[in-house]
């Protein structure tokens, strides 16, 4: 059935076309003549939509083309040159069938052994050297004469003529050399019925314009439905960065793992970054060499817990001697590492037992190069419970690192303030076989967390980086093309 609604645009230009005629001797040149797409065409009558309004009829023709083989010879076949310079001799009226081969030579110049070896190939020339007067022996005129059709056919097809009856037995060469392959193709004639003829295909509205929608029109109007069905151009979204995948990816490692996701601030106090994690208020870390301190807002209120701000008080000034000042730990800075969060959520945890995980960015005053930035990713993690030891410290990190494909991990001893013992992880890496930095650990001390309310808990935490993974995982050497304005999606 015809649903005048449904017709595209083309498809009733075409209707419209046929409409103003009666027989469509060709299909495909209707196409070509009008500038339609034989293909969507053809579709649209086999669709059979028009079968109440026109009749057809298949018809298949064999058709001829150039290989690649056949173009190159640029028109001539290797052979016809010379056939025909022998037929011309011998209608000529010349004694012996055949020619002075240096005369031949002569005229035909380098191409001469080529047309000589493809008659030659087909036995119907010959060399005869009698003293030196060299002669080209016609041994076979029937083959020269066939040498002259294909050169025709293959012309005729080159031109994209059609061909009679009689050129069968050089086409069949023709294919056989590879010069030419043979194609079928379809086409239809078409009748068109009375039934077309008066066919009113109506206005179709295929876009409704504010124009029609303010004088009302609409109302009338014949309104063209959606194809839900029809094709759309491909559009190219978004998509997520390295880094964003590289994040995505570990957020659900740690989910499944049984770890609950935390946060914290960018902008933090000292206290939080520094004196929570026992670290003193004379420490290389907290100079501005190495730490980006706000000048706006230049301090933070410290924790409205007076017995926390008293206790971390009593244990630096018990263990580092000197005073500790709230002066100092007020001061805003950019947090220097995620174990800001991990210290808030002890203080919250009060001793309860929880696993938690967070991958947020941190700041640090580095000299910037290749591999360093001053702002980068942190994967912080912290396992508060029972009977914690470096064991499941390692134990953890292993399993963490197996997942993303790095197998092989080696921890060596170092010193954080407040961990004890503090571990270096490295993880193996194949292509450049070596073992590469990628974070560092420990169990916290009781330093730290007997202020922060968490004394009776052993606690293991890690702090690993973003940027590393990310690097090794996808093969990027340079830190700008994960992070910044140049980064190739
Ligand atoms: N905060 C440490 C990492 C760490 C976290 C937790 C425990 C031990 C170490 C760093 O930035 O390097």
């Amino acid at each position: 059935m015809l649903d005048l609604l449904q017709l595209t645009g083309k498809q009733r230009q075409f209707i419209e076309l046929l409409q103003r005629q009666h027989v469509v001797e060709s299909l495909r040149s209707l196409c070509v003549q009008a500038g339609f797409d034989f293909n969507f065409i053809n579709g649209f009558l086999l669709s059979g939509a028009l079968n109440s309004y026109v009749q057809w009829q298949e018809h298949t023709q064999r058709t001829w083309a150039l290989t690649a083989k056949g173009e190159d010879l640029t028109g001539v076949l290797p052979g016809s040159l010379l056939a025909d310079k022998l037929l011309q001799g011998q209608r000529d009226g010349g004694a012996s069938p055949g020619g002075n081969r240096a005369l031949l030579q002569a005229e035909l110049g380098a191409a001469f052994s080529l047309h000589y070896g493809a008659l030659r190939r087909e036995q119907a020339v010959d060399l005869i050297d009698g003293d030196g007067e060299g002669t080209v022996a016609v041994l076979k005129s029937s083959v020269l004469g066939a040498f002259q059709q294909r050169q025709g056919v293959f012309e005729a097809i080159a031109a994209g003529k059609s061909l009679d009856a009689s050129a069968s037995s050089s086409l069949e060469w023709l294919q056989q050399q590879g010069y030419i392959v043979s194609r079928v193709e379809t086409d239809y004639s078409l009748t068109v019925l009375p039934a077309l003829q008066t066919l009113d295909l109506g206005d179709v509205v295929t876009t409704l314009t504010s124009e029609l929608i303010l004088s009302g029109q609409w109302r009338q109007a014949d309104l063209k439905p959606y194809d839900i069905q029809a094709e759309v151009p491909d559009v190219a979204y978004g998509r997520p960065t390295i880094l964003t995948q590289c994040i995505q990816r570990i957020r659900d490692i740690f989910l499944n793992m049984g770890f609950d996701e935390m946060s914290g601030y960018m902008v933090e106090s000292a206290f939080w970054n520094f004196d929570a994690l026992f670290t003193p208020q004379d420490h290389p870390a907290r100079e501005v060499q190495d730490t980006f301190y706000l000048a706006n807002p230049q301090t933070l209120p410290l924790p409205d817990d007076p017995v926390l701000v008293q206790r971390v008080k009593q244990v630096h000034e018990a263990n580092y001697g000197g005073q500790w000042t709230e002066a100092e730990a007020s001061r805003a800075i950019l947090r220097a590492h995620t174990t800001t969060s991990t210290a808030r959520r002890l203080h919250q945890l009060q001793g309860k037992d929880g696993k938690y995980f967070s991958i947020d960015r941190v700041f640090r005053n580095e000299t910037v190069d290749r591999t360093h930035l001053a702002e980068f990713h942190q994967i912080e993690g912290v396992v508060v419970g029972e009977l914690l030891s470096v064991r499941t410290l390692m134990g953890y990190l292993t399993y963490f690192y197996e997942r993303l494909g790095f197998k092989d991990l080696k921890f060596k001893p170092t010193y954080n303030p407040y961990t004890e013992p503090s571990l270096e992880v490295f993880a193996y890496h194949p292509p450049s076989d070596r073992y590469i930095e990628v974070g560092n650990s420990g169990l916290f001390r009781q330093e730290m967390l007997a202020p922060l309310g968490c004394g009776e808990k052993a606690t293991v935490a890690w702090g690993l980086g973003l940027e590393r993974i990310a690097m090794l995982l996808y093969g990027v050497e340079k830190l700008s093309d994960l992070i910044g304005p140049d980064i190739q999606l």
